[in-house]
Order: C-alpha cells, then structure tokens, then sequence
C-alpha cells in the first residue's frame, strides 16, 4: 500500500496548486483525477470560453469603428475558432500531469473514495495518508424536469463543432451571459428563460439590466419569470414549454448552477460532514474530520467559486496545513462577466447595501464621453460607485468593454484604502483605465 504525507482528490487549479506547493515544502504528495487533469478551469472553463471570446471581441471590436475609420465586417468562422481553441486546451491534460511527475509528484488516474478517514481507494489501488485534501470542484446542475435528458450543458457547448441556428440558455448567471454572447456573435438566434426578473444575481441590478439591454441590442431574447416545464424532441428540434412559451431551437443549454463533487466520495466512510453547498469546513479549511481539508469549488462557502479563489485557498493550505493558529482571511474578491460589454464588481455585496440602504449612497457616472471609453466608442460604459456614510467607496460596478482592467485598478485602489492624495504621488501610463483612476475618487 502506498503510503504518502499528503494525498489530494482532483487536479484542478485547486488540488495542483495544493499539490506543488506541498511538495516544494518537503512533504510528499500524491494527486488523484478521474477525468481532465488540470480540471474544470483551463480544459472546460474559463480558458476555452475566454479563448472562443476572442473572437466576439475582435467582431465587436470592427464593428464599435464601423464608420469611423474602419469598414468591413468580421464574422466568425466557428469552426476554425474551435480549432484555436483545441490548440490550447488539447494539450492541458498531458502537460498538468506531466508538469506534476517532473516535480516529483505521484499521480493516480481514477475515482477516488474513501474506506476510512486516511485511506482513499482508486481502482483497487489503496493510498494511506496523513493528511488529506478534497478539490473535487463541481459539476452542471440538471434541472429535473421532464426532457432533462435533452439539456446540454456549458461543457457541451464549449465542444461544439457547428453552432446550432438557434440555441435556448435556462438560467441567466454567469454562464449563460458569457456562452449567449459567443454563440450570438457566431450568427445564432438565442434566447435566454429565466424563472424570475433578476439576472446575475449578486451584481447591481441597475447595471444588470444596462448589460441586458445591451445584448438585446445585438439580437438576444430575454424572457423573464418563465419556468420551464419540459423539453420534447420533435424530428430535427427541442421544444421548450413554459407556462406562456412553446420555443422551438436546436440546442438546449441548462446552465442554472453547480453542484458539488462530493457525493462520490463516500465521504461517510471517513465521517466528513456535507451540506447541499458542499464540504463544510471551519476557518482552517478543516472538515469535521482535522486532517481531512477542502479547497476550491466544492466548498459550502459564501465566496464566489471562482478560479483565483480556489488557488487562494491553495495557497493558505500550503502555508498552515501544519498548523492551526492563522484563519484564513480572504481579501475582496473582484467578480466579473465576460462578454461584448463586461460587467464587472467588487466590495460589499448587493443583499449588504439592500439590507442597510439608509448607511449607503450611490452615484452612476456615464464614461462614454470619457476619453479612454470615447476612443473606443463604448456608449454603454458606466460606473456606479457606492459610498459609505464617511464617503468612503465600499462598492463598485462597471459595465464596459474595458470593465475587467478597470475593477483589477480598484482591487488595489480598495485593499490598500488608497485616497485621491496616495493616488497623486503615483504616475500612471496615459491614456489608460489606470490614468483615469484619480477622478473617482
Ligand atoms: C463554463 C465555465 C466558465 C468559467 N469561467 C470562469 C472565469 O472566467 N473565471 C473564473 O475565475 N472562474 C471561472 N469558472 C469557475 C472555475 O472553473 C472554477 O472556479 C475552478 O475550476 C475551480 O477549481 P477547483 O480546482 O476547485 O475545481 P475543478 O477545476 O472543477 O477541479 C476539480 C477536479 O476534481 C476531479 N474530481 C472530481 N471528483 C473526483 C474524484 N472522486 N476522484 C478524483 N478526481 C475527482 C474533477 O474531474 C476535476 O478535474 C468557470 C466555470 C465554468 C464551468
Ligand atoms: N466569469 C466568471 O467568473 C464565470 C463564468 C462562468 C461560470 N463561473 C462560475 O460557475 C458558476 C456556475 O455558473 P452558472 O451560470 O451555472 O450559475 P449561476 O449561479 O451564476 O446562475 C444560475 C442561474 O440559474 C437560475 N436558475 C436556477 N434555477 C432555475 C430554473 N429552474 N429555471 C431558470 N433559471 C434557474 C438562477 O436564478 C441563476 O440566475 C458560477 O457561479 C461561477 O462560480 C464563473
């Protein structure tokens, strides 16, 4: 039996990063996948969706200057984007696990599962340690509904050799904004159902709705308070039926949340407490079981699940896993989705400013006339800045094509509580985001 001081369950960024910085400490370390090393993030994530982006970017980019200097439109052509896609993420499973054996960590390539609190069993193989770490991630939800076996999910559509002529997206998070975008920039009628009037939850709603409209504007079909009831396959497309919908497409994507990886663990067997959110943990990332921790995805956990949050919860194993004196404290999280314009924020949350509206103020300031947004012809940019009642900026969001470097400024700007003064003693390149920074504060 294979005896290691550190065994840890999924290589995503969250088990990888766990597992370098484990062995670079001395200690050794084994990792266990069952499917895609590297894991969600670069092989089904965030990498393969930002790269097909791209090409809405440049799309969207060509068409911001039509008539100003530029003519001509772009078009995507999916199939050769797909390839530029594949010729990134083809090459992540055997490049993650090769980078791990060259660091000298031993892999295992299988399910894992518990037979007692410090042995995990992978294919008949038995691995004993001292120490164990669960980053299983998560997995698309399935709505359960009658049809559910015709629901696709963002997985599938990442994969996706021919674009379908209309595509349906149920859920309006994170996902289906960023995945509705792409498939309309690649010539797709789409259309959005969501069960309720509030899109991306969690992010301002007056700038929710500034990013909806501004997707209307490109051709998506939002319809709101619709739950969809079935989905039946007629000869060559989906109906969808909703209380007041009968919407024939192509394609069906479920994209209405995650669920964690953690119930094929048998983590009974080892006396780990779950919930429906995932593996609870106290602030040392401790399950109910001490040696056994958990990072990434698959927590309970009110912080976004998100790919930098999971390497930073990685990193505070690396540094405490031996000891238990320092919680984990974790800094502001900036949350962002991508797509033609982005829409993007950071500080307290929405439910906070809700719930205490009368210690808040806000501002909305209109940027498209700024310069930096003007030169890109960016007539939806916002801000909107919410203060406390000394003034101070405790929340922002931004809908713009330049949101995701613009809200990367305010994580310094809010971490390090810069005031307008600390900002002038510094010099920023102009004419950039960064040069405007000055002005909101
Ligand atoms: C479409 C999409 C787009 C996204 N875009 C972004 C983005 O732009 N920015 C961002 O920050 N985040 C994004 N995310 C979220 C990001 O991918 C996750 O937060 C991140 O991958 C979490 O890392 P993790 O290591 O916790 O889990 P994962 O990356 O999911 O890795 C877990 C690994 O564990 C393996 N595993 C599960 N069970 C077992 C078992 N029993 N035995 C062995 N192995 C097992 C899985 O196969 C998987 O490889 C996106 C997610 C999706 C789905
Ligand atoms: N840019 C990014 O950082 C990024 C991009 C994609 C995914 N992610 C990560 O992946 C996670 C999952 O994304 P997601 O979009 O699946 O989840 P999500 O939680 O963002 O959105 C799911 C949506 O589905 C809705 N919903 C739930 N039940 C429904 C029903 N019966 N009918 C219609 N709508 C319903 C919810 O109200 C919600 O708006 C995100 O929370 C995030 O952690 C991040």
């Amino acid at each position: 039996m294979k005896k290691v001081d550190v065994l840890i369950i999924g290589a995503g960024p969250a088990g990888t990063a766990a597992a370098y910085g484990l062995k670079a400490k001395g200690k050794t370390v084994a990792i266990v996948e069952a499917d895609l090393w590297g894991g969600t993030c670069p092989n089904r994530g965030c990498d393969p969706k930002k790269l097909l982006m791209r090409g809405v970017e440049v799309k969207t980019e060509a068409k911001r200057m039509q008539g100003n200097g530029v003519q001509g439109q772009v078009a995507i052509d999916w199939p050769a984007l797909m390839a530029f896609k594949r010729s990134y993420t083809d090459r992540v499973p055997e490049s993650t696990k090769q980078g791990l054996l060259a660091e000298g960590i031993t892999t295992y390539y299988g399910q894992a599962a518990f037979r007692d609190a410090h042995t995990v069993v992978v294919d008949a193989e038995e691995i004993q340690a001292e120490k164990i770490i669960i980053a299983t991630g998560q997995r698309p939800a399935v709505l359960p509904i009658v049809g559910k076996e015709h629901l696709q999910s963002s997985t599938d559509f990442l994969s996706f050799e021919k674009m379908p002529a209309t595509i349906a997206f149920i859920g309006a998070g994170y996902i289906t904004f960023e995945l509705a975008m792409i498939a309309q920039a690649a010539g797709a009628e789409v259309h959005v159902i969501h069960h309720n009037d509030q899109p991306l939850k969690g992010f301002d709603a007056e700038l929710t709705a500034e990013m909806v409209r501004s997707m209307q504007d490109q051709g998506v079909s939002f319809h709101f308070n619709q739950n969809t009831q079935r989905i039946t396959k007629e000869q060559n497309h989906y109906t969808i039926q909703t209380q007041a919908l009968s919407l024939p497409v192509e394609a069906v994507i479920g994209a209405t949340g995650r669920r964690p990886n953690s119930d094929q663990l048998q983590l009974e067997k080892a006396g780990v407490e779950t919930s429906k959110q995932g593996i609870v943990v106290n602030e040392f990332l401790q399950t109910s079981q001490r040696h056994i921790y958990a990072i990434g995805d698959v927590l309970a956990k009110k912080q976004p699940k998100l790919t930098p949050v999971a390497s930073f919860e990685a990193a505070y194993l690396v540094d405490h896993i031996d000891d238990q004196k320092t919680p984990i404290r974790y800094p502001l999280i900036p949350t962002l989705v991508f797509g033609e314009e982005k829409l993007a924020r950071i500080g307290i949350s929405e439910q906070e400013i809700a719930d205490h509206a009368s210690e808040y103020h806000s501002e909305v300031i209109d940027l498209s006339s700024w310069y930096t947004y003007r030169r890109i012809n960016d007539q939806n940019a916002k801000i909107k800045l919410v203060y406390d009642t000394s003034d101070t900026i405790v929340a922002v969001t931004i809908v713009s094509a330049l949101a995701d470097e613009l809200i990367n400024h305010f994580v310094f700007v809010l971490e390090n509580q810069l005031s307008k003064e600390a900002l002038a003693q510094m010099i920023f390149a102009y004419p950039t985001p960064a040069s405007d920074l000055s002005y909101f504060l």
